[in-house]
């Protein structure tokens, strides 16, 4: 019932010799690689245009207008980057990145979604396949299509896009991908790896990878800090609370079941909105002060136009004026996952290769 299978590539196929060891001259990523270090420390003299704030970073709003903390500038540098290194891999072993797509059913933002991801794959020189199947597709028709690209050994990373149709149960799904193409990091084993201390992922998700990247990049310290995460989904919330800990913030998990979570957040250096309803955090919540991530990605409707535009979960207009800095949406976090998500998918295909 497979309904589409598209191929594409940025270059041309090439064929595919046994994996050998090899040692390429590739720079080491400025970004959080599958070597995970308990605590991630940005590189030293670090003296890249896109570090936009200095390192020691001023936890102030002495006016009424917080920094924005800007992603795509960040995005950017990291897409070419990634590029780059594939442009390296190319021409030294003939092989690059492909990256498998699974979309089940017609969810206009999930195929937004992964139109941006296939462009933004072929922007770096990463193949991707996409495969989409119907709504109404049997679990055991996506098990399928996800067991063919576990074997295919010209896929080395693969994606699921969520959330899934209802009767299709998820976490049967994300158990099947094999965790080493897994560059969602949603396998129970990335999760579960990225929990404890010492233990290395394959991947981390995305967005809580981008959001330490910013995070990092704009000079703000997390150790010893106070972060308050409002949701807990296995694509944001969680892993970013998993992934804070290790690098060793307080971290308080809110959720639709939490208690007063106006007061919880106000007491937060660090906030951190996921849940996707608009404006649900408002400029009361947060601290004077504080850093403010907004990973929500809504469509609203403007009541006066009728125009359909992005927008966040924080109030942006009332958090501006109390935060030291925030992200705005668009153009903060979004635009740094996509690019985590090629940087995964390039440590798949290294790791495939036998490249270091
Ligand atoms: N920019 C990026 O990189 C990314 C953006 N997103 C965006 O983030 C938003 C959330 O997406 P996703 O994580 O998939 O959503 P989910 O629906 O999977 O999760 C939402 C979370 O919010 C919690 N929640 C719901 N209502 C409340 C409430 N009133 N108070 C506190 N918590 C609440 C839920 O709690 P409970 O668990 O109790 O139900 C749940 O944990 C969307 O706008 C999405 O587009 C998502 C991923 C990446
Ligand atoms: N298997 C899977 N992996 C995911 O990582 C995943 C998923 N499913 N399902 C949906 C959520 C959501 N998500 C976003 C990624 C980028 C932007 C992004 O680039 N946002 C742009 C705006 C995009 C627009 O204009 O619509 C921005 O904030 O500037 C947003 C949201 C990843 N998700």
């Amino acid at each position: 019932m497979r309904k589409a299978l598209h191929f594409h590539s940025f270059f041309e196929p090439t064929p595919w010799h046994k994996t050998l060891k090899k040692t390429l001259h590739f720079h080491s990523c400025t970004f959080l690689g599958p070597n995970l270090p308990d605590v991630w420390t940005p590189k030293e003299n670090n003296t890249s245009p896109h570090t936009l704030l200095p390192q020691s970073f001023q936890w102030t709003n002495d006016g009424d207008s917080a920094t924005i903390l800007e992603g795509k500038a960040i995005a950017k540098e990291i897409k070419l980057k990634v590029a780059d290194e594939i442009s390296k891999m190319k021409s030294e072993i003939g092989k690059f990145p492909r990256l498998a797509v699974v979309l089940v059913g017609d969810r206009k933002d999930s195929h937004t979604f992964i139109h941006v991801k296939k462009k933004a794959c072929e922007k770096v020189g990463i193949g991707t396949v996409v495969s989409e199947l119907p709504q109404s597709c049997s679990e055991n028709e996506l098990l399928d299509v996800v067991s063919g690209f576990n074997d295919d050994q010209d896929v080395h990373g693969i994606v699921v896009q969520l959330p899934l149709p209802q009767h299709l149960d998820e976490e049967r799904i994300m158990n099947v991908i094999r965790p080493e193409k897994d560059v969602d990091g949603f396998h129970p084993l990335n999760i579960g790896n990225l929990a404890i201390q010492g233990r290395k992922p394959f991947f981390i998700p995305c967005a809580s990878k981008s959001c330490i990247e910013l995070l990092h990049r704009h000079g703000v310290e997390i150790r010893g800090k106070r972060i308050a995460i409002i949701g807990r989904s296995k694509i944001a919330g969680l892993p970013t609370s998993l992934l804070l800990q290790r690098h060793h913030a307080t971290v308080s998990l809110l959720h639709a079941y939490t208690k007063n979570p106006a007061q919880i957040t106000s007491e937060a250096d660090i906030v951190i909105a996921d849940v996707g309803i608009p404006n649900i955090v408002r400029g009361d919540w947060i601290k004077k002060g504080a850093v403010v991530i907004d990973m929500g990605t809504n469509q609203v409707k403007d009541s006066n136009s009728g125009v359909f535009r992005v927008t966040g979960d924080v109030c942006f207009e009332e958090a501006v004026k109390v935060a030291s800095a925030i992200t705005p949406v668009p153009g903060g976090i979004g635009p740094v996952t996509i690019s985590m998500l090629l940087s995964n998918s390039l440590d798949s295909a290294k790791r495939a290769f036998g490249i270091n």
